[in-house]
């Protein structure tokens, strides 16, 4: 891991979150959105036990990769507990993992299995978990994932307290002198993605705003909702 120091130049990182996709046609979901711009596929794991939802699993994550997706799969896993479900999402192709802290009984344990097995780490937080869990886990963290809403569910809204959260991460991220990169989950809109942006958040998860577009019949409705959210993105840096 490199402990270069977070600078400006960080680039943005557009996040579909596939919860939101037509699972019925999933592989072609995924190639479009990844097609019309998106950088990284979001993968929401729910196991009616951490939260009230039930999603899918690591299978789900080996055939989109036998499907022929490359891009990086971000596995944010809302189950409790955590380290059986690393490592079969090691096996099945994920190339970042990310947990809830107290879903976990060894913190600093479950981010090692992440590191050994070859993914990217981290630690996603909700509305009203402490930050205190980043403490003493720095050096073990690729990404740090802010909820902006309670997990369980695409399509609510943005929680506005997570600003203030987010500016309070970015300067934790900031201090410790590692690279590791503040995604957002939740809510995030055209209308409300350059806020979050300059709250400190370089990655957006969007599963709702962008896979509700499907349902215009426009066929470039992907790329639109996709080049809207990072000329807002681009119009808040200028601004
Ligand atoms: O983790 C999640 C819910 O627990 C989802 O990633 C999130 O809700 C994305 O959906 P939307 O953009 O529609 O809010
Ligand atoms: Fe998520």
């Amino acid at each position: 891991m490199t402990a270069s120091r977070h600078n400006a130049s960080r680039f943005f990182r557009i996040a579909p979150s596939i919860l939101s996709a037509d699972f019925a046609r999933l592989g072609e979901e995924v190639d479009n959105v990844l097609a019309a711009g998106a950088d990284i596929v979001h993968f929401d794991v729910m196991d009616n036990h951490y939260v009230p939802n039930l999603t899918i699993g690591p299978m789900v994550c080996k055939a989109l990769r036998d499907h022929g997706v490359t891009a990086p799969i971000d596995v944010h896993l809302m189950v409790k507990p955590v380290d059986q479900l690393i490592g079969d999402f090691i096996d099945a192709g994920a190339s970042i993992i990310t947990f809830h802290p107290e879903a976990s009984e060894h913190v600093d344990r479950s981010l090692q299995l992440i590191r050994d097995g070859g993914c990217q780490a981290g630690l996603v937080f909700n509305p009203a978990t402490p930050l205190s869990y980043l403490d003493y886990v720095m050096d073990k963290l690729d990404m740090v994932l802010l909820m902006s809403v309670n997990p369980g569910f695409g399509g609510q809204a943005f929680i506005p307290q997570t600003l203030a959260k987010l500016r309070e991460t970015r300067a934790k991220l900031d201090a410790s002198g590692y690279d590791i990169r503040l995604e957002v989950d939740g809510g995030v809109k055209v209308d409300n993605i350059a806020e979050v942006a300059a709250a400190g958040a370089d990655t957006f998860v969007a599963g709702s705003a962008i896979f509700k577009a499907r349902r215009t019949g426009d066929p470039h409705a992907y790329d639109t909702v996709i080049r809207e959210l990072r000329e807002a993105l681009a119009q808040g840096v200028q601004g």
